[in-house]
């Protein structure tokens, strides 16, 4: 049963696919992107690393398990990935008005009301992914038969590290082995799973200098949009690695430690956003399947001489992580705290923690 208003995406190359609304009734633009996994809409809404993008779900049946309560542990949320919605609008095929969930608190649409985020259903999501894969991400914009039009909006030109990292340093006390994590716009699982192996945390601003701070390892953290904007912080990184701390980036952190040990970086044609990333250990036959959320990555071949490429995608042969060859600085361009998707790489942070 479709209800709702009319609304139409259009895309950059000028198609155009009709839909009825849902969430909040408001136009919107950015860049659209797809993620094809099967579950975990609550957490890719909430990763801060989608800031700035219009998230199309290829998955055809979105909203029925509804959305959990923003309950909190310690004044940490137990189910989002930080404290608001950062996708500037969701694009489903059918979007279910019923959900039933022994967690869920309210629907997936009023949950976007509540957070002003535009939603369209009725889309062939698929036939979008295909367009997408076939042209590349494109931006988009969602707009009403009867409202004012919007101009498209680009996420490429502007720091949207600044806009999600958070405004001062925050202290978890947990431990004894201090951490200091860079919050790139950090997904809240990375801070959970510290806490879970009793450290010491303490959370700095993407830009803030944390050398002068004395600390037992590094951890740089995911975060939106075009690595170009952190020179800062690959700065702050580059004086780091003089300490021969352990140091540990996750996806915009391999941008970032990549970029401090020379290499550069690139836009992928579409990305890569799901729960099943094939990756493969260099030098081994392991392969781990991986939850990623990445639209750029490192080009190895301009690693400097004492690094090497750590991880392999399997589907496209690009760079999934690098590793100093003789010091315990390393990154992954997948997220080992999953959330959503598999959880089979968490012993990176248990392997992190240990080098301390
Ligand atoms: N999840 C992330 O950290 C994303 C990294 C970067 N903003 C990209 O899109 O490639």
């Amino acid at each position: 049963m479709y209800r709702g208003k009319p609304v139409r995406l259009i895309l950059e190359n000028g198609m155009v696919f009709q839909g009825k609304s849902f969430g909040a009734e408001k136009a919107t633009s950015g860049e659209v992107v797809f993620n094809t996994a099967m579950v975990g809409y609550p957490e890719s809404l909430t990763d801060p690393s989608y800031e700035g993008q219009i998230l199309t779900l290829t998955y055809p049946i979105i909203g029925n398990y509804g959305v959990p309560a923003n309950s909190k542990t310690n004044g940490i949320s137990d189910f989002f990935e930080s404290d608001r919605i950062h996708v500037r609008g969701l694009i489903v095929q059918d979007y279910s008005h019923e959900y039933s969930h022994w967690n869920a608190v309210k629907s997936l649409g009023d949950w976007m009301k509540e957070e002003n985020i535009p939603g369209i259903y009725g889309i062939d999501t698929r036939m979008l992914t295909k367009i997408l894969r076939e042209k590349g991400s494109m931006l988009g914009k969602i707009v009403y038969d009867d409202a004012e039009e919007v101009d498209y909006y680009d996420p490429a030109g502007e720091n949207l590290v600044a806009k999600v990292s958070c405004k001062e340093v925050i202290e978890y006390n947990y431990g004894t082995k201090k951490v200091v994590l860079v919050d790139c716009g950090v997904k809240l699982s990375i801070i959970r799973e510290l806490i879970k192996l009793k450290v010491d945390l303490i959370r700095v601003p993407w830009d803030y200098d944390f050398n002068q701070i004395h600390y037992d390892g590094l951890l740089i953290s995911n975060g939106p949009g075009n690595p170009d904007y952190c020179e800062i912080t690959v700065d702050h990184i580059r004086e780091a690695m003089k300490l021969d701390k352990p140091i540990f980036g996750i996806c915009l952190g391999n941008h970032l430690l990549s970029k401090a040990a020379g290499a550069k970086i690139y836009k992928m044609k579409y990305g890569h956003r799901s729960l099943n990333q094939p990756v493969r250990k260099l030098g081994t036959n392991i392969c781990y399947i991986t939850s990623q959320n990445h639209g750029y990555v490192v080009d190895q071949d301009f690693l400097g001489e004492e690094w090497e490429p750590y991880f392999i995608n399997m589907n496209d042969g690009t760079n999934e992580g690098i590793r100093h060859k003789t010091k315990l600085f390393s990154s992954v361009q997948f997220h080992p705290e999953a959330a959503a998707g598999p959880t089979d790489t968490e012993f990176f942070f248990h392997d992190f923690v240990e080098m301390l």
